[in-house]
């Protein structure tokens, strides 16, 4: 990596592949953050902004913001708190996507159904340092003084990968592991018996940014393109005597923006409506008399709306 070409530039670290990946490069895009980059490296400079990206495995992105000298990253709430730098980095978004949970999972046809029954015993995981502070905590409400000073609290053995083959292969008595759609688990005969804590990818800077005016932009352009994302612009006409009900149905935002039409008895609406409720704010607009219901998608936008 040639750092020769970084002085005078924001360092925003961005995973360099998996799940997360792909999304990241089209928030990059959305929000106007033009680079190119070359095969094999893992820096590219940013040809409109004095920024330059680093891409790092999503797992270490947390630690280069908290305890390194890069100043804005995208990775899972989940690997900040693994690599224990919570108190080192400043969450500015959540990204809406890369959503799951980090769970207690046990097998389906065991003897465990609480994860009380789960202390003294072994937890395979790839989250090492997250099942240590469950289980210490666990232990100490669980188990006895003596039994600890005994060594007999929960066993965290760590894995790379396949987390969830390890009840069947012996190596552990329950795992800890992250759950998106559930297949997975269910595949493998386990279930959930407990959750540890809900992730989603996240918009992160350090607590001292060498460009906060940037960071800021940044931060504002993502925003624009996640809230683009979620809503949708409505509009469509209603009669005036009937304003009151449709605009309870698409309060808008704000507020919805109302237009009059030539007809003194009908008016037209415009209001964002987020993009998960469309289709049933439609079917609720049009059963009290809506029509020419036109729905608009949002390239960009510039809104303070929870995302
Ligand atoms: N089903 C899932 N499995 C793992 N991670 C997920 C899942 N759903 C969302 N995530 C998020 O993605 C992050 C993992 O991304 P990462 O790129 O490190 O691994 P990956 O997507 O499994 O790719 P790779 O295995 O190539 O490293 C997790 O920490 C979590 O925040
Ligand atoms: O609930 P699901 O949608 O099934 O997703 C959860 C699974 O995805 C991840 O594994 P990944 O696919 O990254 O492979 P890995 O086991 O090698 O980590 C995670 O470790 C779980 O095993």
């Amino acid at each position: 990596m040639d750092l020769s070409l970084l002085p005078g530039r924001l360092l925003f670290a961005i995973p360099k592949k998996g799940r997360l990946h792909e999304k990241c490069i089209s928030l990059l895009q959305g929000a106007n953050i033009a680079f190119h980059r070359h095969n094999r490296l893992d820096i590219a400079l940013v040809q409109n902004l004095p920024i330059a990206l680093i891409f790092l495995p999503a797992a270490d992105i947390a630690k280069f913001v908290g305890e390194g000298n890069v100043d804005l990253g995208i990775t899972g709430q989940d690997m900040v708190e693994e690599a224990e730098v919570s108190d080192k980095v400043v969450e500015l978004l959540e990204l809406g996507f890369g959503k799951c949970k980090l769970q207690v999972q046990v097998p389906e046809n065991g003897t465990i159904s609480s994860v009380e029954e789960l202390s003294g015993k072994r937890i395979v995981t790839s989250f090492k340092s997250l099942a240590e502070k469950y289980f210490r905590e666990l232990d100490a409400k669980v188990l006895k003084p003596e039994e600890i000073a005994r060594g007999e609290k929960t066993r965290i053995r760590y894995v790379t990968g396949s987390v969830e083959a390890s009840c069947a292969l012996g190596l552990a008595d329950g795992i800890v592991d992250l759950v998106e759609s559930g297949e997975t688990m269910k595949a493998a005969g386990l279930h959930a018996i407990s959750t540890i804590l809900n992730t989603q990818a996240v918009l992160i800077r350090n607590k001292n940014p060498s460009n906060y005016d940037l960071v800021t932009k940044i931060t504002s352009r993502i925003r624009g393109v996640i809230a683009a994302e979620k809503y949708v612009l409505l509009n469509y006409n209603i009669e005036r005597t009937k304003l009151k009900n449709a605009t309870k149905i698409t309060p808008g935002r704000q507020a919805p923006t109302i237009s009059s039409l030539e007809d003194p008895d009908w008016l037209a609406v415009q209001a964002m409506v987020e993009k998960s409720t469309i289709a049933e704010i439609m079917d609720q607009i049009e059963a009290i008399g809506a029509k020419d219901i036109l729905v608009f998608t949002i390239s960009n936008c510039r809104v303070m709306v929870d995302v």
